[in-house]
């Protein structure tokens, strides 16, 4: 039965949401303002009060001729005679339901992967429900938070699928419009949101429906229409640099500079001298009254501090409200946990019309975990040129957007055009600021020119960049301290120019070309944990300076750090273990110093069944919990398997309490000895993405943990095996197997040292936190050293 998904109410009983009204008051009004589908959805209340509130709602939705679809209850939807179901990954099955239910019922199903889309679709399902969006307080037990890249990549796998699909969680009328345009992938978009407190605790419901039918009905103020491509772009574009340079100095605009301490004073000089009218304001609030000059916001994360980033997020959704550009230079975003934290945040906190940075910030945005950037520099780089294209074209086109990845050539894409630009000089790369003055300069012309984003960049870049040229290139210039004031000159120079209506300093000086990528594989992500970038897992050090943006300075409060260019040590040790089942005595390993900078921790087999017979059993859980714990500190993505689960019970129940949340990535069953079912392969990171460094926990150590060890050092991760987490049913049986694996190329630790060695510093941010835990356990750790450390 065809169902309009557009906006899909979902119920919700608690306090919090419904603050004392009636649960059908509060629908009629919702239905009153658009509502489309209603599920009614009750975790509190038992079968008879279910029933009833059912049965009352159904009169209400019925005068709506809305169909009314129960959560998780098939029992309750058949004695209500409701339209349908919506059935989680652990209710009923479809299959059974579908048995139950009368023929034309509406089945819809939650997911939150791309198989478990596939088999919604496979199944026959009417829709699926796509969650979670954004971590949300009215469910706080949700799988994973996927975002609209994850939901992106979930709808393009069942793109030949007329299935319907709605997007949960977090959803309000804020970025309602960002999620239905970011989220859809070339061939197919999302059909609707389902929403719960945003109509539910709403205090008008009606007023809240209305409002989201306005916003769904239309596309976003920052939505953009591709223009075609054309026979020779780049010389197209070229032709219209001149014009769109003298419209920006016309224009005037003002940029909203939320940028680093450091350059702010170097950055508005730079935007004055190109014509436009900078102001620098941290302060978010303030974003409501200067969005209204229709110029654009540039977020420099620079000097992020513990209130940066909740001002970011009011500023972007006040300039996003408006439509008025944002661009986001991510600075140092690979460098901190902290940084790390504020991508993801901003990310899912407001669209960007232009995400601008070097390699190592454009990686970090793309997801990879393997990205390790020093301070604010780049890092040595990974990526061939056609790599970096790739990675714009692809970044762009999954955020919708355009993405400039700046470097010795810069790539700039709006995810269907791809231009190298090779100007600059390298005094760019010795000057403070000049590459975070792109990103403001960047922001004055989108706000010049909003018809053609990647034309409007490039216009900018390419004035900048030749005025650095002009600029080092004057006789009395001899580094990059007379450097400085020659540039502004330059850049004042070429905007009189393009003020006289005088193009000639443009004549011949671009160095662009467009960059083909038809016959290159797009950047694939191998799940939704782990999306893969482009990456060599062995970094190889650059060889050249940077001509604007490559290095930069590394700025934290208090103090401020500089760190130079590309002099950074490669801390890239490659372990290449050979699988001895395989290849026998063949096998070569070099760690030295490795460090766990990808974590995961693998937790193996703590089965009940296993309880009496394992040597020192309890030690094992107390680290194994240990572990998890610290693992939800630092969310450290954690993977579980048990062995024959029906016939030996599950995990623990000391452990299960800690089995939830976003970063426990897969509880699998399992038959094989090792860990690496297909299931946890899929999981892993792609064969070119950076290794995990995999810390196991588990039994038996000479047969499940050493299959798990040696496959997953033939895939080329490194491994870390507890010596205080590991145990057999022989004691003696730990011992050998331990020594093989460290020949094999394992590390051989212990829980405390790896924890350590993750932290790597007091001044990590949960240092505290972790050094407490270790505290708080330290006699269960002492009792399990004593008994395991003799290997
Ligand atoms: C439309 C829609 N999508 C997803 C869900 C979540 O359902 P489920 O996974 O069963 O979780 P609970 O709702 O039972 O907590 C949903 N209810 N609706
Ligand atoms: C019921 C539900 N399911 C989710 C999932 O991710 O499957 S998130 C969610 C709650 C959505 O509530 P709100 O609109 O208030 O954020």
């Amino acid at each position: 039965m065809p169902v309009d998904l557009s906006l899909y109410l979902v119920t919700d009983s608690t306090p919090a949401i419904l603050k004392g009204r009636d649960l059908c008051t509060v629908v009629e009004s919702a239905l009153q303002g658009g509502v489309t589908v209603v599920q009614y959805r009750d975790k509190t209340n038992d079968t008879g009060v279910q029933v009833e509130t059912a049965r009352k709602l159904h009169q209400v939705t019925k005068k709506y001729n809305v169909p009314l679809l129960i959560n998780d209850r098939v029992d309750v939807a058949l004695a209500i005679g409701a339209e349908g179901v919506h059935l989680g990954q652990d209710d009923m099955s479809f299959i059974e339901a579908k048995k139950l239910l009368p023929e034309n019922a509406i089945i819809g199903i939650s997911t939150s992967s791309i198989e478990e889309a596939r088999k919604a679709t496979a199944d026959g399902a009417d829709y699926i429900g796509i969650g979670t969006m954004f971590a949300t307080s009215t469910k706080t037990n949700t799988k994973s938070v996927i975002g609209t890249a994850g939901t992106q990549v979930i709808l393009d796998a069942i793109k030949d699928s007329p299935i319907g699909t709605v997007s949960i969680g977090g959803i309000n009328h804020s970025n309602v419009q960002r999620v239905l345009y970011q989220s859809q992938s070339p061939k197919k978009a999302l059909d609707g949101v389902a929403i719960v407190s945003a109509i539910v605790a709403a205090d008008d419901p009606k007023a809240s429906a209305e409002h989201f039918v306005e916003l769904i009905r239309n596309p976003p103020r920052f939505a953009q229409v591709s223009n075609p491509p054309r026979a020779n772009e780049a010389e197209a574009l070229l032709n219209e640099v001149p014009q769109i340079i003298r419209k920006m100095v016309e224009v005037h605009p003002l940029v909203h500079n939320m940028i680093n301490f450091v350059v702010s004073n170097f950055v508005a000089n730079v935007a004055l001298s190109i014509g436009a009218s900078p102001i620098m304001s941290p302060y978010g609030d303030e974003a409501t009254d200067l969005c209204k000059f229709d110029g654009a916001l540039l977020i420099n994360m620079g000097t992020l501090t513990s209130e940066s980033v909740s001002n970011y997020l009011k500023a972007i959704t006040a300039y996003n409200d408006r439509g008025n550009p944002v661009v986001y230079d991510p600075v140092g975003a690979a460098a901190t946990h902290i940084r790390r934290n504020a991508v993801t945040q901003l990310m899912a906190g407001g669209y960007f019309d232009l995400i601008k940075g070097n390699e190592g910030e454009i990686r970090q945005v793309w997801g990879s975990s393997a990205v390790q950037q020093r301070g604010v520099d780049s890092g040595p780089s990974t990526l061939d040129g056609n790599q970096k294209a790739m990675l714009a074209r692809d970044l762009a086109r999954r955020e919708r957007n355009v993405v400039l990845l700046t470097g010795a050539t810069d790539y700039l894409s709006d995810g269907e055009r791809v231009i190298a630009v090779e100007n600059g000089h390298p005094y760019l790369g010795q000057v403070t600021g000049t590459g975070c003055a792109i990103g403001t300069i960047s922001g004055c012309f989108l706000a010049a020119h909003r018809s053609d984003r990647l034309l409007a960049v490039l216009s900018g870049i390419l004035m900048y960049e030749i005025a650095a040229e002009n600029a080092a290139a004057k006789e009395y210039v001899r580094g990059p301290g007379s450097f400085v004031p020659s540039f502004v000159d330059e850049l004042y120079a070429i905007r009189t120019a393009a003020a006289n209506g005088d193009d000639s300093w443009f004549a011949g000086r671009a160095k662009i070309h467009e960059v083909k990528l038809d016959n290159v594989k797009p950047t694939t992500s191998s799940s939704l944990g782990f999306p893969a970038s482009p990456t060599s897992p062995i970094p190889v050090p650059r060889q050249f300076f940077s001509s604007t943006s490559t290095t930069r300075t590394f700025y934290t409060n208090p103090s401020i750090l500089t760190y130079n260019l590309v002099t950074a040590a490669i801390m890239a040790v490659t372990t290449r273990a050979s699988r001895i089942r395989k290849k026998p005595p063949n096998v070569t390993m070099q760690v030295t110093n490795i460090k766990p900078g990808n974590p995961a921790l693998f937790i193996c087999d703590i089965q009940d069944k296993f309880r009496n017979g394992i040597y020192e059993f309890p030690n094992l859980v107390s680290t194994t919990e240990k572990m998890l714990r610290a693992a939800s500190t630092l969310q450290i993505p954690v993977f579980i398997t048990t062995q024959n689960r029906a016939k030996l019970g599950n995990t623990v129940p000391e452990l299960q309490q800690h089995l939830n949340g976003p970063h426990i990535r897969a509880d699998v069953d399992k038959t094989l000895f090792s860990m690496i079912t297909p299931e946890i392969e899929k999981l892993l990171p792609a064969p070119d993405s950076a290794p995990l460094d995999v810390i196991i926990v588990g039994i038996e150590t000479h047969i499940c943990v050493t299959q798990t060890t040696l496959d997953l050092l033939e895939r080329g991760h490194r491994v870390y095996i507890l010596v205080d987490g590991v145990s057999s049913i022989n004691p003696e049986e730990r011992g050998i197997a331990l020594a093989r694996l460290r020949d094999a190329g394992a590390v051989v630790t212990s829980s405390e040292s790896v924890l350590f060695e993750i932290l790597g510093d007091a001044a990590h941010e949960s240092f505290r936190a972790v050094s407490g835990l270790v505290k708080e356990t330290k006699e269960t750790t002492k009792g399990a050293l004593g008994v395991f450390s003799k290997i």
